[in-house]
């Protein structure tokens, strides 16, 4: 497994720009595409759906894409999605039906499958689907929209998830995503995440080699 992870999130990019931006962010040594879908429904707002996942690929991007899906029900976007080109989907339990069925359909659509941990669900939820998943999100903020601060009680969550990571012997990565800054990463990455989510502090902040390399330099220092 790749150490670390970087998957800047599209929601904080210049839209207009889409496809320059997620390329000038992946030149500057970004690793994946996170892509945060938003239904208006699951949370209060609304952003991408598949047509703009395709486009990504259809303008050159092979990086992984991740997609984050804040939705409800989930299944058919999943599907939908697969067949726009994602390569990690991940949703949130409460929002499915059937998180077992579910997830099993984004292993059989060929991506890796993910389930997404809100602040304050417990990790109880994972019990049962362990051997699901190909990764954990645990977020760090409230779904719903970018910029905002990043909760410390995670940090507590991150440890407790890696903890039983390892115990069961499991090859899963450990995300967090909201908030995650050049000067909170470390911490992050101590408590055991390993792919880290960022928004705002990466889109619209200047040159991205800069930005970029600083969020490297501070994980070399893991
Ligand atoms: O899932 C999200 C919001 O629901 C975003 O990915 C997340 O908040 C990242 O944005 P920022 O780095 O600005 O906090």
């Amino acid at each position: 497994m790749q150490p670390y992870l970087l998957a800047p999130s599209i929601l904080s990019a210049d839209l207009a720009r889409l496809g320059e931006e997620v390329t000038h962010v992946l030149e500057a040594g970004a690793d994946v595409v996170h892509f945060d879908v938003m239904d208006n429904h699951y949370v209060p707002n609304l952003t991408f759906g598949p047509m703009i996942c395709q486009a990504l690929r259809n303008y050159g991007v092979t990086a992984p894409i991740d997609v984050h899906l804040m939705v409800s029900p989930v299944d058919e976007l999943i599907e939908q999605f697969a067949d726009a080109g994602a390569s990690m989907i991940s949703f949130h339990p409460e929002a499915s039906q059937h998180v077992d069925r579910s997830l099993q359909l984004i292993r059989d659509k060929g991506c890796k499958a993910g389930l997404v941990l809100n602040p304050a669900t417990p990790l109880q939820v994972l019990d049962y689907v362990w051997d699901r998943l190909d990764f954990i999100l645990l977020m760090s903020v409230n779904p719903g929209f970018g910029g905002q601060a990043f909760i410390p009680a995670t940090l507590a969550k991150i440890e407790a998830v890696k903890q039983q990571i390892e115990q069961r012997g499991l090859n899963i990565r450990l995300a967090v995503d909201g908030g995650v800054k050049q000067d909170n990463i470390v911490e992050i990455a101590k408590a055991g995440a390993d792919m880290f989510i960022a928004g705002s502090a990466i889109f619209g902040q200047g040159d991205y080699n800069e930005v970029v390399g600083q969020f490297r330099q501070k994980l070399a220092t893991v």
